[in-house]
């Protein structure tokens, strides 16, 4: 018999431990099926031989009734023992090559991978696919890292687009993650996992049926928006030009005043208060709150949530990833602040941490904070160095370059700050050339933007490019009103005034005096 065509959209890997009771697990792989797993593994850690292979055989039954493929997990015994379509080998099984050759050429064969080098290995001994992993914590096992999307697309980027062998992710996978998983880890090569394996998100479902259609439909949407940003396709929204853009901007901040939107803050010690002030003025609504404990909770009441790593502690970060999984999971704007990120290696590590552990919608940083970030995701640019929370030097050469590269490799809008304020969604590229020299005086007036673009993209659900270039945009023209007031004699009088003013901001000021160049790029 010829090797079957697999299709790896929704992969289910099972663990009898870890099925629901109220059904057994021949229930849960046929439900599974119904829902729209396209591919099977018989995963028991706990069975011997016989027993392996007598549960195997009913398993394989109801596949075979389906179509659908049957893997046996590490043992070729069992495998070859029932004639199942092929098997899954880890790096700590047999061999590849040995898995190959007792399995002969018409069989499915697929290999653990963690590291690119092992990936590429897989692809010189005969694989048809491998699983890379783990993504993310997983009870399922214990793994010693993780690779984050991140970590994924480094090993999808290591192989050659059009070579036969074909990818799955594992570990932690679930219907909230699988969409922003299959897009971020979408490789510069073209490469995009051709699937998602899964154990708790299927066996330990209430519903295994339901919980496989979601999978299914979350993957097959994840694909179509990785392959538009691979091909350079972007969604209607941002389609608007720069014009329209900021002629929707009066109708903005109107709205955002009317709504009041609930911004989730874990912010700083340091500008804590000065935030929530400014997102109050601005005609928000922020509640500070750097505790995990209630990040969950939050996450179903707040329209948008900023993370800013200001002053760094482990509680920070804990709370920081879990508001940002579930605001990812309730598709709430997540923005970043990755204040300093240059500066120590822990901020560097924690940056990296929070984009590998959250889909993040819209990073705003300085020179020195879009560099490290850059380099974090593999994203070839000009390096500037930081000294504290501030950028050295003179900058980048070709600034817009640098964000709108960013802002496609990590397929989220990047809003540089400086002088010259710098925002790109990867297509659509801004230079915007208010503001005041005061607001690099006081402390927080950086932290202060990405809390204004909290707020808009709160209101700007669709274009997160809008939000956040309205985010700057109002606060820049404050400071410009501000700075411009008889009353202001310096960054103390300049810091109330500033308040004052985001407060005073008129929605029609906002297109009448800004100063918004577009800039192409190849
Ligand atoms: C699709 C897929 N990918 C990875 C694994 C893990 O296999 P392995 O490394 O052999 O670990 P165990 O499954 O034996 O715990 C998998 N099973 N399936
Ligand atoms: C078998 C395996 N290999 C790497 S992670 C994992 C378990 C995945 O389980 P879950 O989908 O429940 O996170």
């Amino acid at each position: 018999m010829s090797k079957p065509t697999v299709d790896y959209s929704v992969y289910l890997v099972t663990d009898s431990g870890l099925n629901h009771p109220s059904r057994t697990l021949l229930q849960s792989v046929e439900d599974s099926i119904l829902g729209g797993v396209t591919l099977v593994q018989l995963r028991e850690k706990d069975l011997d031989t016989p027993a392996f292979i007598d549960l195997a055989r009913k398993v394989h039954e109801i596949t075979k009734k389906h179509n659908v493929p049957l893997l046996i997990n590490d043992n070729i015994e069992v495998a070859l023992a029932i004639d199942t379509e092929g098997a899954h080998v880890g790096q700590d099984d047999i061999s590849c090559t040995e898995a190959r050759r007792l399995l002969g050429p018409n069989k499915i064969l697929g290999i653990s991978t963690g590291t690119p080098e092992e990936a590429q290995k897989a692809l010189a001994d005969g694989a048809d696919y491998i699983g890379i992993g783990t993504c993310f914590m997983t009870q399922t096992k214990s793994p010693k890292r993780t690779l984050g999307p991140i970590g994924v697309r480094a090993i999808l980027e290591a192989l050659p687009k059009d070579h036969p062998l074909k990818t799955v992710v594992i570990g932690g996978i679930k219907r909230d993650n699988t969409r922003r998983v299959v897009e971020h880890s979408a490789g510069r090569n073209g490469r995009i996992l051709d699937g998602v394996a899964v154990v708790t998100g299927i066996v330990s479902a209430s519903d295994a049926k339901a919980a496989s259609q979601d999978l299914l439909r979350e993957f097959r949407t994840g694909y179509e928006n990785a392959s538009n940003y691979l091909q350079g396709q972007v969604s209607k929204e941002k389609k608007k030009s720069i014009d329209e853009v900021l002629q929707s901007f009066p109708q903005l901040l109107t709205t955002l005043r009317e709504k009041a939107p609930l911004t989730h803050h874990i912010s700083n010690y340091v500008v804590m208060n000065d935030t929530a002030n400014a997102t109050l003025a601005l005609g928000g609504s922020p509640i500070m709150a750097p505790s995990a404990s209630e990040a969950q909770d939050l996450s179903k009441v707040v329209s948008s949530v900023v993370l800013n790593i200001g002053t760094l502690t482990e509680s920070f970060v804990e709370c920081m990833l879990e508001a940002g999984k579930h605001a990812n999971a309730q598709s709430k704007p997540v923005i970043l602040d990755p204040v300093g990120a240059g500066a120590t290696s822990l901020r560097e590590a924690t940056a990296a941490r929070i984009l590998n552990h959250v889909h993040v919608d819209i990073i705003k940083g300085n020179a020195g904070e879009i560099s490290t970030i850059s380099k974090i995701v593999g994203c070839d640019s000009e390096s500037i160095a930081m000294r504290g929370v501030d950028s050295l030097g003179s900058g980048f050469t070709n600034p817009a370059a640098v964000v709108q590269a960013l802002a496609k490799r990590e397929k989220c809008v990047v809003a540089m700050t400086g002088k010259i304020d710098y925002v790109s969604d990867g297509v659509r590229t801004v230079a915007i050339e208010n503001g005041h020299e005061y607001q690099g005086r006081i402390t927080g007036s950086g932290c202060m933007i990405a809390s204004s673009i909290g707020s808009f993209a709160a209101i700007s659900t669709d274009d997160h490019f809008a939000a956040a270039v309205a985010g700057i945009l109002a606060l820049n023209l404050a400071g410009e009103h501000a700075a411009a007031r008889d009353d202001v004699r310096g960054p103390g009088t300049f810091r109330a005034a500033f308040i004052d003013e985001i407060a005073n901001l008129k929605p029609e000021q906002v297109v009448k005096e800004a100063r918004i160049k577009a800039i192409q790029l190849n």
